[in-house]
């Protein structure tokens, strides 16, 4: 397959958090990537930057304000949306606020495993829970193909920019990434 045709981008944010060596990712209840994990974000309002997104939306989605950092960029494209969606990613690794479901997204606490070694078994074998905490790892499964290729440089200090192009089945056909720190 050829990269799918590159036209106009839709600003989108997602916002990783970290607490206590746990990640928190949300269960999407509805639209594109239903029934997946993933960061907490979405569409950069109009007049709004999406560092303010990002927080408005990791608000309105979890329930909790924080100071987020900007760590990398990702564009996802696919058949299924008209324009190719520019994700601005944000970590931090506090916040305030109780973690509190929303229409759009469960939130769940994950064990993040403690090398990128270790974070490729948690890939190859699903579903592993962690025995010191009793929480699953990170369902790599359950998320978008791509994220497996950079959220473990991600979580270990490393920001990036990258594409992924995906088919209407949501397989990713074609992407790059790289490291930029
Ligand atoms: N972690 C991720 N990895 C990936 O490859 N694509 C992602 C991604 N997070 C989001 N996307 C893509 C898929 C989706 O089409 C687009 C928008 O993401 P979201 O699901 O966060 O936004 P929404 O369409 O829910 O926006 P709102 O309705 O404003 O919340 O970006």
């Amino acid at each position: 397959m050829d990269w799918l045709p590159f036209q106009k981008a839709k600003l989108y944010t997602n916002a990783f958090i970290r607490r206590d060596g746990r990640l928190l990712l949300g269960y999407k209840k509805r639209g594109l990537g239903k029934d997946m994990y993933n960061g907490f974000g979405g569409k950069v309002d109009p007049g709004e930057t999406p560092a303010e997104a990002a927080v408005r939306e990791l608000q309105e989605e979890a329930g909790i304000t924080a100071k987020l950092k900007h760590r990398a960029t990702l564009l996802f494209m696919s058949p299924e949306i008209p324009e190719a969606a520019h994700i601005e990613i944000y970590y931090a690794e506090d916040y305030e606020g109780n973690v509190t479901e929303s229409e759009e997204m469960r939130p769940e606490w994950f064990a993040i495993p403690d090398s990128e070694e270790r974070h490729k078994e948690v890939i190859q074998t699903p579903k592993q829970v962690d025995p010191t905490t009793g929480l699953r790892f990170i369902p790599y499964d359950q998320m978008w193909e791509d994220d497996k290729l950079w959220l473990p440089a991600f979580l270990s200090g490393h920001d990036f920019v990258g594409r992924a192009d995906f088919d209407s089945q949501g397989h990713m056909q074609k992407w790059w990434f790289a490291l930029t720190s």
